[in-house]
């Protein structure tokens, strides 16, 4: 196994797919260009899945949890033992996830890759022992090396089981009480952007607690300031567990040919991470949401995304994402189902 493996080249878009496409769009009854992003989106998942009628019948979701040793400084409004609690209540069938899922007939896979408190095995969770949460990133390093690698290749496995599935989408989602902190922190270190401009209230903190959380933020920005320009060491010094199995999985998901559905401002730093460790996986992400957490738009402007919706979402695990699942088949419906000029007798646009 080669150690750098989120180096290896992606896999490339295919032009003729894509371009069929576009071909086709424009011979679909309606004025052309009136279906908006509905259109660039069929277009680009042709392009992507290599055919000119894409679909989205198989869509695999994989939920990554971990626990922060942030939280011992005090940066949520919920406490720590939530993260292994909603463990159990994604596999329970509770979760808001767990709903999204099954209403939108996905596959739902969940990691454990390390609480604060050990879980008793929970049936339908993988357990894997990365470590008993993070270290407390405004103290030290989040993360050993070897916990970053092991992280970032759970990621990378997941979207190997979800392409032997034959997923024809990858959405990831995470949970981590305490991970805006960290999600917030890359970001400045990735962006270079004041504390003030990305912070936000997270689950809910009162206007003094994120005052808190930024004077938090700002210490461990100042700790860590020599992995500016080393995304692989900013991971490392200020990422969570979740974080880095997001960032694995986006990189394999381009390596594999599988198209990803980046959730909110969490699953966008750990985009932005993937992108800065291997900028060639741009091309196989696409954004859900405008998250409302005040961060994400600046995240979403230097990955230069358009999400798709803005519902004033703030929750994470994945949701988002798997909310626009019923936008992005009906994309592909019209795109693949409706008549053309031809087809139909409609006279097209006048010379
Ligand atoms: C019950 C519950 C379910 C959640 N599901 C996702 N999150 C979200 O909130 C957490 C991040 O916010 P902060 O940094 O403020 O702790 C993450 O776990 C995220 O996925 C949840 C949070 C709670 C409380
Ligand atoms: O947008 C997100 O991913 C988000 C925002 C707040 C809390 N948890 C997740």
């Amino acid at each position: 196994m080669n150690l750098d493996w989120w180096l290896n080249p992606v896999q490339p878009i295919d032009l003729v797919a894509h371009a069929k496409a576009e071909a086709r769009q424009a011979q679909l009854t309606k004025p052309a260009g009136s279906l908006g992003e509905l259109e660039r989106l069929a277009t680009r998942l042709a392009g992507l899945q290599g055919r000119e009628c894409p679909s989205i019948d198989q869509v695999w979701i994989a939920i990554f949890a971990g626990d922060h040793g942030v939280m011992a400084e005090g940066v949520s409004a919920y406490p720590q033992a939530v993260t292994g609690q909603m463990l159990r209540n994604f596999v329970g069938g509770g979760a808001a996830i767990s709903v999204l899922a099954r209403q939108v007939g996905a596959s739902l896979e969940v990691t454990d890759l390390g609480t604060a408190m050990p879980l008793e095995p929970l049936p339908g969770v993988r357990h894997l022992h990365v470590g008993a949460g993070t270290g407390n990133l405004m103290r030290e390093a989040a993360m050993t090396p070897a916990q970053a690698l092991i992280a970032l290749q759970a990621g990378r496995d997941s979207v190997s089981r979800a392409a032997a599935d034959g997923c024809e989408l990858f959405i990831g989602g995470e949970m981590g009480i305490g991970n805006t902190t960290s999600a917030t922190a890359l970001a400045c270190l990735l962006l270079d952007c004041p504390v003030a401009e990305l912070v936000g209230p997270g689950t809910g903190l009162a206007a003094a607690g994120v005052a808190h959380k930024a004077q938090v933020i700002e210490t461990a920005l100042a700790l860590h300031r020599d992995a500016a320009g080393e995304p692989m060491e900013a991971l490392r010094c200020l990422g969570g567990f979740e974080i880095a199995a997001l960032t694995g999985a986006y990189l394999a998901c381009a390596q594999q040919g599988v198209v990803a559905l980046v959730d909110g401002f969490i699953c966008s730093v750990a985009a932005l991470l993937a992108v800065r460790l291997n900028p060639q996986c741009r091309d196989w992400l696409l954004f859900s949401h405008q998250s409302a957490e005040p961060g994400h738009q600046r995240l979403l402007a230097a990955l230069q995304a358009t999400p798709i919706v803005s519902l004033g979402l703030r929750l994470g695990e994945g949701s988002g994402a798997a909310l626009v699942v019923p936008m992005l088949r009906l994309a592909c419906a019209l795109h693949n189902e409706m008549a053309t000029f031809a087809e139909a007798a409609v006279a097209d646009r006048a010379p």
